[in-house]
């Protein structure tokens, strides 16, 4: 689906290369991440597969087309293919949510009646129902890249490629994003994502791509982010008074131990086990009634089934403030969250997290053209109306 044959990339004015000898291939269906360090060549791998740029040495191919050879007058065609999700959302400010997206499809000169059936759809299915006419500066980040996110899908793409689509989000808006591409990818769509997010690739363990100064450093089908010792972590700052609130906390954390024994197990509601961590695996882990994520072609049939395709968790509850004092750990993105309560009733003690796996992706059985309504095509055949 995509080829990268001993790709160079030099830019103009520099002396080293952006891309050096790249050479790998990207399956249909697969979910896969570039990781490396700023500068390392992420980017510059993505605008060759967008076609924005062209190999100084190699070739690349993608969707069956040779790049070198597709003309520019055919470039908009093939980018149909391929839907793009960037760090900074590059939405419309003066458009409604609506408009935004369906700014894609009135370029290509969809109907009307398409537009007004594709783009509620297509919202809906990444959980922004009933905000068609907001504008980007009325909604949240997070909220924002879901609006990029169906624009990028609305045209049905094959390939979605996202650079550092969580770069501008909080970690559990980013959850959010990444169980949203992850929900994309399980319905048939090839996900490229460059990022730095070490967490989200150590835990979702897909393929990983690392580039390291232009070199393909490791091609991993089920790796993690690698070596991030060079990446400097920031050291806790010894305050006034911290050996006071060091007791304190000691005394404290006595005073739990000594009611959780004489309690039985319960665990009293600390502000500790509100911020411990949650497992990614956990909060990507799609709900037992949720309805998975469509194919497509599905996704964007007539609700005719009254099976609304919409993620598990929409995303109004990041509309809503954090909690004033417990700085949230919003995995109440954990879809099925008994934990959290509004209401005061119960404690939210937490149960032990299950770790629930990604579905995994059987690359021969997505039959992603068919979905597509491109069955029938062979992969060298033309990928749009190209004359
Ligand atoms: N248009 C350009 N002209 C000259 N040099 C460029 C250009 N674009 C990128 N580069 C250089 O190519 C190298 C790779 O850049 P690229 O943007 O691909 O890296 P990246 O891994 O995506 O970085 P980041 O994570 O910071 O976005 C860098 O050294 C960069 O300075």
């Amino acid at each position: 689906m995509i080829r990268f044959e001993n790709v160079t990339k030099r830019y103009r004015g520099t002396s080293k290369p952006a891309l050096s000898d790249v050479d790998f291939e990207v399956q249909r269906g697969e979910f896969v991440f570039l990781v490396g360090a700023s500068g390392s060549g992420k980017s510059s791998c993505l605008r060759l597969i967008l076609r924005e740029d062209s190999p100084s040495e190699g070739r690349v191919v993608v969707l069956g087309r040779d790049l070198r050879t597709l003309s520019n007058r055919k470039v908009p065609y093939f980018r149909r293919h391929i839907g793009s999700v960037f760090q900074d959302f590059r939405l419309l400010p003066n458009k409604t949510v609506f408009q935004n997206v369906a700014f894609t499809l009135q370029v290509i000169g969809a109907s009307r009646a398409f537009i007004q059936q594709a783009v509620p759809e297509v919202l809906a299915l990444v959980g922004l129902e009933g905000k068609q006419k907001r504008l980007p500066h009325e909604l949240s980040g997070g909220e924002q890249q879901r609006v990029a996110i169906a624009r990028a899908l609305v045209n049905r793409p094959q390939i979605l490629l996202a650079d550092e689509p969580t770069g501008n989000l909080d970690p559990a808006t980013s959850v959010d994003i990444m169980q949203l591409l992850a929900r994309i990818n399980a319905g048939g769509t090839t996900v490229v994502m460059a990022t730095h997010e070490a967490a989200f690739v150590d835990q979702m363990q897909r393929r990983v791509i690392e580039l390291s100064g232009g070199v393909m450093m490791r091609d991993e089908r089920h790796g993690g982010y690698g070596d991030i010792s060079a990446i400097p972590t920031l050291m806790p700052v010894e305050e006034k008074g911290a050996a006071a609130v060091a007791a304190l906390t000691a005394v404290l954390e006595l005073q739990r131990e000594i009611i959780g024994t004489a309690g039985g197990d319960a665990t009293p509601p600390t502000q500790d086990a509100a911020e411990r961590p949650v497992p990614l695996t956990d909060l990507l882990a799609a709900p037992a009634d949720a309805t998975p994520f469509p194919a497509p072609a599905a996704s964007l049939a007539p609700a005719a089934s009254g099976e609304p395709a919409t993620p598990a968790e929409p995303a109004e509850r990041h509309a809503a403030p954090a909690a004033p004092v417990v700085p949230a750990p919003q995995p109440q993105a954990v879809a099925s969250a008994p934990e959290t309560t509004t209401d005061g009733a119960e404690p939210p003690t937490r149960t032990n997290p299950v770790t629930i796996e990604l579905p995994p992706v059987e690359l021969d059985e997505l039959g992603l053209a068919d979905r597509l309504g491109l069955g029938g095509r062979s992969a060298d055949d033309e990928v749009g109306p190209t004359s």
